[in-house]
């Protein structure tokens, strides 16, 4: 296990392909960068619609295999990203994909939405007392558009990150989330690029999305960091394209299994709501880590200790893929919006 550069990012997302859609271009650039990017995915998906016919048999309804399909998906997905530490939430298949909201599916036993808070809490209170990041990314409270397994994710997420602070919770030492974001959609950015989609590319998908169709939408004024990932265009479009049973691409638009059409944002926007801005005078943010102080890499040592993982420590570490070597996406040469 290599010791951990000193910028550490943690995004916590529900399913295997929203890390890419919401932070692709994110993660490609602080995995090129040199952070060290951590992604907890919540469930495997095991729920998903299925877009190409061949695989329609990977279906929940059918063989359910779905989830372990994912899985391949995601590791697709990261490699084109650059990202190499993801895990599921206290190892794969422990929480199972809920479905939509009102789908009996939010019920059965196994379910993220069904879990008490504080039991999914746990493993990722291991993952942030290993890792120690200094920025958490997860969704709004709504989970950006009412899915069961987003919302149930944020609630993990913040709670796990209190939890994660406090001295009189678990083993291993404390560790405080300087900095915590949700994911945001500026919605005169996107309303540009519906239009963009509407007069360039009509038919490029059955039908085409509304606005607030798009999770996270928010008036500019919600908006407090905005990262330009122009440079990762083709990373993000690419890790999208490997979620195939979930997400289809067509140049600078894509659609889910709905076949409705929505803008590939390169620009990636996020909200603030724990920590200090780094951008001073009300300016945005072009950087998640802007304003924290210069700190060295974190030794293995001091992680092993801090999680509770050293030998002869309490049971176990977080299940999971272990951190390799960072290695980033290479810089598209192309740049501007989409792909
Ligand atoms: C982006 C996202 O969160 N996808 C989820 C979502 O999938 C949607 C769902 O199947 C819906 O019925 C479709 O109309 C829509 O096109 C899909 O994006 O919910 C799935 C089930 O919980 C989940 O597996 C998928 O990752
Ligand atoms: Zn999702």
């Amino acid at each position: 296990m290599k010791d951990l550069p000193a910028r550490r990012l943690l995004l916590v997302h529900a399913h295997p392909d929203d890390e890419s859609i919401n932070n692709g271009a994110t993660m490609a650039r602080y995995a090129a960068e040199g952070a060290h990017v951590t992604l907890v995915t919540c469930t495997l998906g095991e729920e998903g619609e299925v877009i190409p016919p061949a695989l329609a048999a990977l279906a929940a309804d059918r063989d359910d295999v779905l989830g372990p399909h994912r899985t391949g998906e995601l590791a697709a997905a990261m490699k084109e990203l650059g990202v190499t530490d993801h895990r599921f939430l206290g190892g794969a298949g422990r929480f199972r994909d809920s479905g939509m909201m009102g789908t009996e599916q939010n019920e059965r036993p196994g379910a993220f939405w069904a879990a008490p808070v504080d039991e999914a809490a746990a493993p990722l209170v291991e993952v942030i007392r290993e890792v120690r990041p200094q920025v958490l990314v997860t969704y709004d409270p709504d989970g950006g558009y009412g899915h069961p397994d987003h919302i149930q994710a944020h609630r993990v997420a913040m709670r796990a990150a209190d939890l994660a602070a406090d001295p009189a919770y678990g083993t291993g030492a404390p560790h405080t989330i300087t900095k915590i974001y949700w994911n945001r959609v500026e919605r005169s950015v996107v309303e540009a690029a519906f239009d963009h989609l509407r007069t360039t590319a009509p038919d490029a998908f059955p039908g085409i999305a509304a606005v607030d169709d798009v999770p996270g939408v928010a008036d500019g004024d919600e908006i407090t960091a905005e990262i330009d990932g122009s440079a990762y265009a083709g990373a993000k479009a690419a890790a999208m394209r490997a979620h195939a049973t979930q997400i289809a691409v067509d140049g600078p638009f894509f659609a889910l299994s709905n076949d409705l059409g929505q803008p590939l944002l390169t620009t990636e926007y996020y909200q603030l709501v724990r920590g200090v801005p780094g951008a001073g005078g009300g300016a945005r943010e072009s950087d998640l880590f802007a304003g924290l102080p210069e700190t060295g890499g974190l030794q293995e040592a001091v992680r092993e200790v801090a999680s509770g993982s050293a030998p002869g420590a309490g049971p176990g570490s977080a299940s999971g893929s272990r951190p390799g070597s960072a290695s980033g996406a290479r810089p598209d040469s192309a740049s501007g919006e989409g792909a």
